[in-house]
């Protein structure tokens, strides 16, 4: 460190790690901006103050807990450390747009990219290990994201099916966490000079396969939230050398002796169009799983009849939702989905098979018995007034408790079949209302015991 910094900055950043860790929440406008009393409250509640790098990023007071508060459960905010939020602010999407998340897991950048695209373009969030996938996947649906698909892929895999597909891409590539230090002892503990090293060649390999993924003209971001130069410049200067197509744009460091916050390096790189003519000497102009499709070998099943016992079902309890008419019906067995689609529609039920996939964007339902069954993805997709009837209470209300921990609760009049369960106003999950009793459909896996 006194190599990189200087003796005197050096001893600052010494200094830090004798100081507290920084603790991070990041609202979700597309939840917040209808609900301002809500937004208010969580401010006091939490003792908000601004991260300066993100206007939704705030410091929020550790005693507090956002996490366990029901909001939380409500998809109203995220908790991330508020350094590691420059890296999507930096990435810059835009609604529209086709991006993707190369090493996505837990969701943290991803859930801040969705927000930003504001449900328009399509965002697809890769995860490589399976049980981070599934985590990943969770805090997708719970943030309530329709435009999302959850990949469980390898770089290259990705690559080879994705050439020159993304106008942005983010690698958050898994580094040795120098910059975790304060926050997890493990990543001290997991810390050599070997493993620096490794995590360096690893970084570079997977860079390799985000540019072939890139549009000419896209911008890619590479963040590490590690200090030290070799997985960090000496990665990015190595990268740019053997690929003169990508420029530069812009190199941030946060340091904990200097901002409020733990360790991150971003570099944000922009493919130039230049490129375009070279890469496609590279690689197959058409995409291969669309090649697939068209042929009419290996596409997904086709969904029409259980899209259609889902539209009766939206009818009757959902009768202010609609589907985007960028998506279209694919059915994994039981269980449908509203694939969306990218803006030129490469992306499409023909670009699957062969693809593992953890979410195939919204989640719609399950066919039981030649019926539609609401999914939790829905409910925390809906906006409360789409719904058939909303019973909604505090945060400190019994019910809303019961209800997190997964039991009935009485109905108020007016409640009759499926709805939905809030707390102050915003969905927390499904109901299914019957002589003045509210079963309970919150998913077994997120009750909460004991509170
Ligand atoms: C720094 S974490 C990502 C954090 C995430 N972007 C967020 O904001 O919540 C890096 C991720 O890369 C994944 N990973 C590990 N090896 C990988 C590889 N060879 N290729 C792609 N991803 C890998 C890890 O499982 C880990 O989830």
């Amino acid at each position: 460190m006194q190599g990189l910094l200087g003796e005197a900055a050096a001893a600052a950043f010494l200094q830090s790690y004798k100081e507290a860790r920084t603790y991070g929440l990041r609202i979700h406008p597309g939840k917040l901006e209808p609900q301002p009393d809500v937004l208010r409250s969580i401010h006091s509640l939490f003792k908000l103050e601004p991260v300066p790098w993100c206007d939704t990023g705030y410091y929020y007071d550790e005693f507090t807990r956002p996490g366990r508060h029901p909001y939380h459960d409500a998809g109203l905010y995220y908790i991330q450390e508020p350094s590691a939020m420059s890296a999507a602010e930096l990435l810059d999407p835009q609604p529209g747009e086709t991006i993707l998340d190369l090493a996505a897991a837990p969701g943290g950048k991803s859930t801040q990219i969705a927000g930003k695209m504001n449900g328009q373009g399509l965002l697809i969030s890769n995860e490589i290990h399976p049980a981070r996938a599934k985590i990943l996947s969770e805090n997708i649906e719970r943030l309530g994201f329709a435009n999302t698909v959850v990949t469980n892929e390898t770089p290259d895999r990705l690559s080879a099916r994705f050439p020159e597909f993304f106008d942005r891409i983010l690698l958050d590539s898994p580094c040795s966490g120098e910059g975790m230090f304060r926050k997890d002892p493990d990543a001290v503990a997991e810390w050599s000079p070997g493993h620096v090293e490794m995590c360096a060649s690893r970084s570079s390999d997977i860079l390799r396969h985000a540019a072939l993924m890139l549009k000419p003209g896209g911008i890619l971001v590479y963040s590490t939230c590690t200090f030290n130069r070799s997985e960090n410049e000496s990665v990015i200067e190595a990268f740019t050398a053997s690929h003169p197509a990508f420029a530069i744009e812009q190199l941030e460091r946060i340091w904990p002796h200097e901002q409020r916050g733990e360790g991150h390096f971003v570099a944000r790189l922009r493919k130039l169009d230049s490129q375009a003519a070279d890469a496609k000497l590279h690689h197959p102009v058409s995409h291969p799983a669309q090649a697939k499709g068209r042929k009419g070998q290996a596409t997904a099943p086709s969904a029409a009849a259980e899209l259609e016992l889902f539209l009766r079902f939206a009818a009757d309890f959902a009768p202010g939702f609609s589907l985007s008419q960028h998506g279209e019906p694919v059915r994994f067995g039981d269980a449908l989905y509203w694939l969306p689609r990218d803006i030129d529609k490469r992306f499409t039920a023909a670009s699957l098979p062969g693809l593992k996939l953890a979410r195939g964007g919204l989640h719609l339902c399950d066919i039981r018995k030649n019926r539609a069954e609401p999914s939790h993805a829905l409910a925390k997709h809906v906006s409360p007034g789409d719904a058939a009837w909303v019973q909604s209470a505090s945060a400190d209300d019994p019910d809303t408790t019961a209800y997190l921990r997964g039991e009935t609760i009485p109905a108020g009049s007016g409640c009759s079949g499926w709805g939905i369960v809030a707390v102050d106003g915003c969905p927390l999950g499904w109901g299914k209302a019957n002589g003045g009793q509210i079963k309970n459909h919150y998913p077994k896996g997120l009750r909460r015991m004991g509170v």
